[in-house]
């Protein structure tokens, strides 16, 4: 579990920092207002990363620093003023960054670091250079920011180590190097993984500045000319992992259904393929479309929000019942789910299951209680087109409406089936 600790004195500057936390981090939380509250907390509890003011009433002098250090807890630390003395002090004692209290972005930038801080937590980052000085100095700085560090000696092992796993998110990658140069590694694993999975950052000798449009050329998101100072390798792996976290976001808002946050039709279809395709040899791909019944009626008696309310609670139930499959949203009241299952009546059972469960559950909205019922159409996929398969559960899903409603029905009439494609 996740816990961040925030360490402020000045009421005002809380208060900001109180705000900014509930809006970007999604978990718990803990204020002090002096050292000697801190120390009292960190005994309480475990924390992933700490915001802390450097001076404080009962720690003048960076004492709050020295705790969470002696504490292992990574820290950030916010300071009203900074000189290159106070710099390097804190670099030597681990901090990860400072922030200069001088304006509220400020203060945004300092939550937002906490956040990406707390999504490096167990990621990925591949390190390659044939220097073994130069890769355990960036390893260091890494793991400061929470990463979890591989390290490739050459272009082709990198190569390899990034082709074999997909979960690396970040390739930091030196120019000169044996078997495979920085270029032909950004080049070729560009082929394989888009800017939306995988970031890259080069890395060039100083005097070789040229190398660095290269670089970007061949599909890195951002160089660094060697030596570096702390504060902008920092800089540039959190701001290139932001830009990747965003456009992961932008990836899945258009994937899905903006009321339900379940995946849009488009996506089903896309995926469903997948789905069929990847099947044990051993189960049985099973697509269910599931109906609201009289959802009319719903939006007529209850009003358009009660409805809306309505659809978003059959998907979290969904979602519940079903944490494996793939599910979608692919019309107003309806809804598409891909089974993979041992075959077409374990299907069956499960979907009654939830049909069952749904017009016994009680769905209220403005503390008034609305009756749901759905009908289910089924079709095991052996063959056909996903798309006929569409067709041939929608044929389903109109008997068990014709046959009175909240039922699951099975494809089986083969005189209406549609030929495959
Ligand atoms: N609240 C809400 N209503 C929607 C949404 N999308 C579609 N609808 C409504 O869903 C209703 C579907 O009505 P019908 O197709 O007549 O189906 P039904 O009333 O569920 O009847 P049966 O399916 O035959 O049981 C229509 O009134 C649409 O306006 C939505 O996003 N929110």
């Amino acid at each position: 579990m996740q816990r961040v600790l925030i360490v402020e004195d000045s009421k005002m500057v809380q208060q900001v920092l109180r705000h900014l936390a509930a809006q970007w981090l999604d978990i718990d939380v803990d204020f002090a207002w002096s050292l000697r509250e801190a120390a009292t907390l960190i005994k309480k509890h475990r924390y992933t990363v700490a915001l802390v003011d450097l001076t404080l009433p009962d720690a003048p002098n960076g004492e709050v620093v020295k705790l969470m250090m002696k504490s292992a807890i990574p820290t950030v630390v916010l300071t009203s003023a900074i000189d290159e003395y106070k710099r390097l002090q804190m670099i030597e004692m681990g901090v990860i960054d400072y922030v200069l209290k001088d304006n509220r972005d400020s203060y945004l930038y300092a939550i937002k670091l906490l956040a990406q801080l707390l999504r490096n937590q167990g990621s990925k980052v591949l390190v390659a250079d044939d220097s073994k000085t130069s890769r355990n100095l960036m390893k260091q700085m890494l793991e400061q920011l929470l990463y979890q560090v591989e390290e490739a000696a050459d272009g082709e092992q990198a190569l390899q180590m990034l082709s074999s796993d997909n979960s690396i998110k970040l390739l930091l990658t030196d120019y000169a190097m044996p078997k495979m140069d920085g270029f032909e590694l950004a080049k070729a694993i560009r082929h394989r993984r888009g800017r939306d999975e995988l970031a890259i950052i080069g890395i060039s000798g100083s005097g070789s500045q040229s190398l660095s449009a290269k670089f970007i050329k061949y599909g890195a998101n951002d160089f660094l000319i060697k030596p570096f100072m702390p504060e902008e390798f920092h800089c540039r792996v959190m701001q290139t992992m932001e830009q990747l976290n965003m456009i992961g976001q932008i990836k899945d808002a258009a994937n899905r259904d903006y009321l339900t946050s379940l995946y849009n039709r488009r996506y089903f279809y896309q995926q469903a393929q997948q789905s069929i395709q990847h099947c044990k040899p051993e189960q049985t791909s099973v697509l269910a479309m599931l109906d609201i019944d009289y959802f009319k009626q719903i939006n007529d008696t209850y009003g358009h929000q009660a409805g809306d309310e309505v659809l978003v609670l059959l998907s979290s139930l969904l979602q519940h019942h079903f944490p494996e499959c793939l599910i979608a949203r692919i019309g107003g009241e309806e809804f598409a789910l891909m089974l993979n299952v041992s075959d077409l009546s374990q299907a069956v059972e499960l979907m009654d299951e939830f049909r069952f469960y749904v017009s016994n559950h009680l769905f209220v909205f403005a503390s008034q209680p609305i009756a749901v019922s759905v009908s289910i159409g089924i079709c095991g996929i052996e063959g056909p087109s996903l798309e006929t398969a569409m067709q041939h559960a929608d044929i389903a899903l109109y008997d068990a409406k014709g046959q009175g409603r909240n039922q699951v029905a099975v494809f089986e009439n083969k005189s209406q089936c549609i030929e495959p494609v």
